[in-house]
């Protein structure tokens, strides 16, 4: 192709914005009696009315973000994160005006209005996750027009094939299905004092006798940790049982408590965190604070693509290994192409968990799922990130930028 005809892509001539209940890109959303709602460690556990369910505190108030960017010829490029109905507003009433009529192809200068213009008011989180969600879209739409899968855009596979981890109830079943390791969410906080956090350990080591000694296992503590515990934690869980890392266990605001963690915590036991962090200049801070040992960005809340290839280059630069957060394809495409990114997350959506499901769900058609804890290459080749939008879930569309 040549520059001209780079630059003559078809514009974009449409934007819109769509929220979605149930599972999908806001995982959290699922059912009764699904594992990732069994009371699970958070910030809101010190309230005992918030303890047991998530749900209950609002993780899955949100719901999913559609962004759908229809081009000049009829092209389609979407994506699905999590953001809901104040996402959709900030997508077609502000986001919408850097869209309409470029180039998907200027991704770059698009991302940089999108961001500044909203810095106002954003920088992290919901904005950041709609912007995310509208540049996901915009790779999505230049592969489609250029019929190439992304990861080809960003420079081709460095390997044949993706390890994953699996994150959810039951490592042990992850290690028969083939995964590299099992990632189990804390159950317990400082407010459940020492009795908590003895449960905490008599699991970890239930599952450390299950799994043998070389499995990786993992804790996620999901920002509901003081430093004290976390420190008490890590240095038990690893003379105890070996535990690989230990996740998110601060507010990810406590930068200084992270420096602190991974200074005392023992040698050997990584600290990671990350997803609940967004932007270059947030995992800067991160790796500058030496906060810990591997970043985990979510390409769906850190910015998107765009945003991703600067933080991996930065944590390239540094040494510093980047293994993002579970988010399906959009995750995929991009570990695939980079040496500090060796392995991925994949979430077990499955309620027990007892076998692997498309992570998002029902609102992906095509989604790659590992087998034996691998996903080649060649499943991830199809243009854009491979996947289209189920037609049977019901779309809801709550503002227009026309
Ligand atoms: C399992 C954790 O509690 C979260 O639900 C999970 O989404 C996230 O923290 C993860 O790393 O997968
Ligand atoms: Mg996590």
């Amino acid at each position: 192709m040549t520059v001209a005809a780079t630059k003559g892509l078809p514009k974009i001539k449409h934007v819109r914005a769509f929220t979605v209940r149930g599972g999908g890109a806001d995982y959290h959303d699922q059912g009764e009696g699904h594992w990732i709602d069994d009371h699970i460690a958070t910030p809101m556990s010190r309230y005992p009315e918030y303890r047991q369910s998530r749900q209950s505190f609002g993780i899955n108030v949100l719901g999913t973000l559609v962004v759908e960017l229809e081009a000049e010829d009829g092209t389609i490029g979407f994506a699905v994160t999590t953001g809901g109905e104040p996402a959709c507003y900030i997508v077609e009433k502000h986001l919408s005006r850097f869209l309409i009529g470029r180039s998907p192809a200027e991704y770059e200068k698009i991302w940089d209005q999108m961001y500044f213009s909203s810095q106002y008011y954003g920088r992290k989180g919901l904005v950041v996750n709609a912007i995310s969600g509208v540049d996901l879209a915009i790779w999505d739409l230049l592969g489609k027009l250029r019929g190439e899968p992304v990861y080809h855009m960003l420079g081709g596979a460095v390997r044949d094939e993706l390890q994953f981890y699996a994150t959810g109830a039951r490592p042990d079943l992850a290690k028969e299905m083939g995964f590299i390791g099992g990632k189990l969410p804390l159950h317990h906080g400082p407010a459940e004092g020492l009795e908590g956090m003895e449960k905490n350990l008599s699991l970890l080591a239930d599952m450390r006798s299950k799994c043998g000694d070389d499995f990786w296992l993992m804790y996620d503590c999901w920002m509901s940790l003081d430093l004290d515990y976390a420190t008490r934690l890590a240095h038990r869980a690893w003379d105890e049982c070996g535990l690989k890392w230990i996740e998110e266990a601060l507010s990810p605001d406590d930068y200084w408590g992270y420096a602190a963690l991974k200074k005392n915590a023992p040698k050997g036991l990584l600290v990671t965190t990350g997803e609940h962090e967004a932007t270059r200049w947030g995992f800067r801070m991160l790796m500058d604070m030496e906060c810990c040992d591997i970043i985990q960005p979510d390409v769906g809340w850190c910015g998107g693509v765009t945003e991703l290839i600067k933080i991996a280059s930065y944590a390239d630069s540094r040494g510093v290994m980047m293994i993002p957060h579970g988010s399906s394809v959009y995750s995929y495409h991009f570990v695939i192409t980079r040496h500090n990114s060796p392995f991925a997350e994949f979430l077990m959506m499955h309620p027990g968990p007892t076998e692997v499901v498309p992570m998002f769900a029902p609102q992906l058609l095509g989604e790659p799922v590992p087998v034996n804890g691998r996903i080649r290459a060649s499943a991830l080749d199809q243009p854009g990130f491979g996947v289209s939008l189920n037609p049977e879930i019901a779309l809801h569309r709550p503002y227009s930028n026309a």
